[in-house]
C-alpha cells in the first residue's frame, strides 16, 4: 500500500475543493495536468473528487468500484472488512442484523409492560411476562384442566405478579417476589407448583408452602384444593400435631404431595427421633409471608425455617420466597443462598395499596378510643369490619365493651381454642359476624372476601404492620377503608406511618411527616413490646376494679354466647 493508496482510504467520504488542493491532487495523480482547467464538474466517488470529462470519470469510478470488491483487510482469520470503512453488505451480515434488531424490539417490548404493570425485575435470563392465562397453555404447556380451575375461581386475567411470577416459577427459577396485599400472590405460587407436580405420585411430599399462621396455612389449602381439582393430589395441612405424629410415619407419608403448614409444627415433626416426616423428595419450597418467617427471636421463626430448609435433602430442591413486604435481611439471604436467583418486585417496596382511603384520627385518650369507635358504628358501618387491637387481653376487653352495643360482634386470638377460632373465622366469612375484633395473628395473609373497613384501634407497632394490617382490605382490585386511632403515646411511629400513606396518595398533614424522625432503639422496643395502654373500659379509672371483675365474669358468659350463635 504506497502513499496514494493511504491517502484514498483516509479520504473515503469526503470532498474537497479541487481548486484549493490541485497539487496536492495533482501529486497524488488523483488528475492528469492536462484537464486542470476543465471547469469544476463535482462527482463523489468514494473518496475522490476529479475534475475531468464524464469518460474518464465513469472510468475512474469503474476502477474505484472494482479496487473497492477486492480491496479487503483481514482482521481475524475467517473475518474480513473492506479497507474503504464500509459495511459489509453480505447476507449473513444483513440476517443477523434484523435479528439483532428483532432481539432489541422484544427487549423493549417487553421492558415496556413489566413498566406499565409497575413490574420490575433483577435477575440474568428472566423469562418474559405473560399478558393471559392461555399463554401458558402454548409457551409452557400448562393444562387445559389447570386453567379452567383459574376460572372457576374467577381468574379471567393474571394479576401483574402472577404475570411475572408464574413464568419464573414455571421455569424452574428460584423466587424472592414481594407484590402489594391482595395481589394474588398465593395462585402465583400455587399454579406452577400444581403444574410441576402434574399428578399424584407415591414419593412422599414434593411440595410444601409454609405460613406464619395456621389461619393463613387453612386458606392456602382451602386454594390449593380449588386450584388442583381433578388433579387427585393428596394435599395436607397440619392441624392437630398428635394426629400428624401418626399420620406422617415414613411409610404412610409416602402417599402425600404437597404440605401446608406454619414452620413450628413440621419442625415438631421433625425433631421426633426417628424423624416423624421425610422432606428428602421435596422439590419446592415456598416461604409465604417471607419477611415474617425470616424474623429472630421470639416470634419469628427463622430457626425453624432454616432446620427445614436442611431437612430438604433433594438435589433438584426450589425455593420461592413470597411477601408484601421485604426487608434488606430476606434479599440478602436469598442472593446468598438461591443460585439463579430472579426478584420480582410490583409497585414501590414496602408500600401500601392505593385502593385504600386512610385516615389518621387522633383521639386523645384510651377512652377516647372507645367514643371514636362507637361513633363510627352509630354513623354507620358497612360490615364486614376488622378491628385491630395489640394484644389478646385488650382483644377480649374491647370485645366486652362492643357486645352489648347491638352489633354482631367477636373476637380472635391465640388464646381461643382451635375450633372457636375456625368457627369465628367461618361466620366472619359467612357475614354471620359484622365485627371482627383481632390481634396481629390475623394481620397477615387473611383474604376475607369484602372487608370495608380496617380500625387500628391499637396504633401498629411497625410500618410493615400496618400495611399488612390494613391490607386486609382493598383486596383484589376493590377499594376500601382504613382509620388508624393515635394518642400522644403514639408519636414513635406516626412519622413513618404518614410517609407511607403519603407515599400511597392519602392526605396527611404536613406536620406528621416533618416530626422528630425516632431512633431505632426506640423502634426496636415498640416491636418487641407493645406500649402499656390503660384498659379499655367505659367507666372512669376509680370504679375500673369493680368493673374489671364485672367483665371477667362476662367473658365467660360471652364464651357461652357465642358458642351458640355458630
Ligand atoms: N387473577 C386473579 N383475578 C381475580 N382475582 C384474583 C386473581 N388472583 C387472585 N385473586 C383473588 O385476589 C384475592 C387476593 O389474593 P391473595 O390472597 O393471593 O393475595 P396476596 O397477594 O397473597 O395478599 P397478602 O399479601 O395479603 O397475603 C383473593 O380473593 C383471590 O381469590
Amino acid at each position: 500500500m504506497d502513499a496514494y493508496d493511504i491517502f484514498k482510504k483516509l479520504a473515503v467520504g469526503s470532498k474537497f475543493n479541487m481548486q484549493r488542493f490541485q497539487s496536492d491532487a495533482e501529486k497524488f495523480k488523483l488528475i492528469n495536468k492536462q484537464t486542470k482547467n476543465v471547469p469544476n464538474d463535482e462527482v463523489e466517488t468514494n473518496g475522490f473528487v476529479d475534475v475531468c470529462s464524464k469518460t474518464s470519470l465513469k472510468r475512474k469510478y469503474e476502477e474505484a468500484e472494482e479496487e473497492k470488491k477486492i480491496d479487503t483487510l483481514t482482521l481475524i482469520k475467517g473475518m474480513s472488512v473492506p479497507v474503504d470503512g464500509s459495511k459489509v453488505k453480505t447476507k449473513t451480515n444483513k440476517n443477523s442484523m434484523t435479528e439483532a434488531k428483532k432481539i432489541k424490539l422484544e427487549r423493549e417490548q417487553i421492558n415496556q409492560f413489566r413498566n406499565q404493570h409497575h413490574i420490575s425485575v433483577t435477575g440474568s435470563h428472566v423469562p418474559k411476562s405473560i399478558a393471559t392465562f392461555d399463554e401458558l397453555l402454548t409457551e409452557y404447556q400448562v393444562s387445559k384442566k389447570l386453567l379452567n380451575n383459574m376460572k372457576e375461581c374467577g381468574y379471567e386475567q393474571p394479576t401483574p405478579i402472577q404475570m411475572q411470577a408464574i413464568p419464573v416459577l414455571l421455569q424452574n427459577r428460584q423466587l424472592l417476589a414481594c407484590a402489594p396485599t391482595g395481589s394474588g400472590k398465593t395462585a402465583a405460587f400455587l399454579l406452577p407448583i400444581i403444574h410441576h407436580l402434574n399428578a399424584p405420585q407415591k414419593q412422599g411430599f414434593r411440595a410444601i408452602i409454609l405460613s406464619p399462621t395456621r389461619e393463613l396455612a387453612k386458606q392456602t389449602y382451602r386454594e390449593c384444593l380449588r386450584l388442583s381439582e381433578d388433579y387427585g393430589f393428596r394435599i395436607h395441612i397440619i392441624s392437630k400435631i398428635n394426629q400428624a405424629l401418626s399420620k406422617y410415619g415414613p411409610k404412610s407419608s409416602q402417599k402425600f404431595d404437597i404440605l401446608i403448614t406454619t414452620p413450628k409444627r413440621l419442625v415438631f415433626l421433625l425433631k421426633q427421633e426417628p424423624p416423624a416426616i421425610s422432606l428428602a423428595n421435596v422439590q419446592w419450597l415456598i416461604v409465604d409471608e417471607a419477611d415474617k418467617l425470616f424474623e429472630d427471636g421470639m416470634r419469628g421463626f427463622r430457626d425453624q425455617l432454616e432446620e427445614i430448609s436442611t431437612a430438604c435433602t433433594n438435589s433438584n430442591l426450589h425455593r420461592a420466597l413470597f411477601s408484601a413486604t421485604t426487608t434488606p435481611a430476606v434479599t440478602k439471604w436469598c442472593r446468598k443462598n438461591l443460585k439463579g436467583l430472579i426478584t420480582v418486585t410490583v409497585g414501590q417496596r414496602n408500600s401500601a395499596v392505593d385502593l385504600i382511603e386512610q385516615e389518621l384520627l387522633f383521639v386523645g385518650s384510651e377512652r377516647g378510643k372507645l367514643v371514636a369507635i362507637r361513633n363510627i358504628i352509630l354513623k354507620g358501618i358497612a360490615p364486614p369490619v376488622l378491628v385491630f387491637v395489640q394484644s389478646k387481653e385488650r382483644a377480649q376487653e374491647l370485645f366486652s365493651e362492643l357486645i352489648y352495643d347491638g352489633i354482631n360482634v367477636d373476637v380472635i386470638h391465640a388464646d381461643r381454642t382451635q375450633t372457636q377460632r375456625d368457627n369465628v373465622v367461618r361466620c366472619f366469612r359467612e357475614g354471620k359476624i359484622w365485627v371482627l375484633i383481632c390481634t396481629e395473628l390475623m394481620g397477615r395473609g387473611i383474604d376475607f372476601k369484602g372487608v370495608n373497613l380496617v380500625i387500628n384501634y391499637d396504633f401498629p407497632p411497625t410500618t410493615i404492620s400496618y400495611i399488612h394490617r390494613i391490607g386486609r382490605t382493598g383486596r383484589a382490585g376493590h377499594k376500601g377503608k382504613a382509620i388508624t386511632f393515635f394518642t400522644e403515646q403514639d408519636t414513635t411511629n406516626l412519622r413513618s406511618i404518614a410517609t407511607v400513606m403519603r407515599a400511597s396518595g392519602c392526605d396527611v398533614p404536613e406536620y406528621m411527616l416533618a416530626m422528630k424522625k425516632h431512633s431505632k432503639k426506640e423502634r426496636r422496643k415498640l416491636e418487641r413490646t407493645a406500649p402499656e395502654r390503660d384498659t379499655i373500659l367505659t367507666v372512669p379509672k376509680y370504679k375500673q376494679h369493680v368493673t374489671k371483675k364485672l367483665h371477667k365474669k362476662n367473658a365467660v358468659n360471652i364464651k357461652k354466647v357465642t358458642k351458640n350463635t355458630h
